[in-house]
């Protein structure tokens, strides 16, 4: 087995999951995507596992009840995990909507190699940016347990880090997210 202080060496960084928490909408896929680019370029190994990503392919068999959300979590976590244990930089960007389970997820981690992100956004503004039109299907009743609209969003209250997209450029959030992983993830 190669200890995780031996990827590190091998890597020139630590490893550590950052998991981004918010509405649809709110930016939990725009940021993860230019905070990996930005790792990128400076060398960092990183991955985004992205909720949509993930629905389309390992978790296919699930939907949209509380229990399938916790299972969508619960398997998202084990996939960072492995890659946390080779010492990447794991982006998370699911909307993990209910605070007992971002608490297990929390746990799942130390506090060392873990930070959740609240991917700050009010339900209004998300639902005028409706980047996929889903607010708008979901208000027609087409797609049911619609997060904000007739499923539970409880926002985070101890997160790491909160990033406020309805105020704040990409660019600033971007940079907040990148300084504090440089800082976190150096050696
Ligand atoms: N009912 C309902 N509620 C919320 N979201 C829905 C729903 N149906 C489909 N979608 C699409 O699924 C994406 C959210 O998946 P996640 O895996 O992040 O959700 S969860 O963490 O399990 O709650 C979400 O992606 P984002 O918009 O990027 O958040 C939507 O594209
Ligand atoms: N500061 C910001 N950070 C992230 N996205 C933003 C910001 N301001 C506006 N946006 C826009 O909001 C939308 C967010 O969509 P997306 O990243 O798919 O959200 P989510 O993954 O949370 O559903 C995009 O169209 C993005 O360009």
């Amino acid at each position: 087995m190669i200890e995780k202080s031996e990827w590190n060496r091998v890597n020139g960084h630590k490893g550590k999951v950052l998991w981004f928490s918010g509405l649809s909408g709110s930016g939990k896929s725009t940021l993860a995507a230019e905070t990996e680019r930005e790792l990128f370029r400076r060398g960092i190994r990183c991955v985004v596992l992205d909720g949509d990503q993930l629905r389309s392919g390992i978790n296919r068999d699930l939907g949209f009840t509380d229990q399938d959300r916790n299972e969508n979590l619960r398997r998202a976590a084990e996939i960072a995990a492995l890659f946390l244990s080779v010492g990447f930089v794991v982006l998370v960007p699911m909307i993990s909507p209910s605070a007992e389970t971002r608490n297990t997820i929390r746990q799942r981690f130390g506090p060392e190699d873990y930070t959740e992100v609240y991917v700050k956004c009010s339900l209004e503004t998300c639902e005028q940016r409706d980047p996929k039109g889903l607010y708008r299907k979901a208000r027609s009743g087409l797609i049911k347990q619609f997060t904000g609209i007739d499923s539970l969003y409880e926002p985070p209250l101890e997160a790491e880090l909160t990033v406020d997209t309805e105020h704040e450029p990409t660019e600033h959030c971007v940079q907040l997210l990148v300084d504090s992983i440089l800082c976190d993830c150096q050696l």
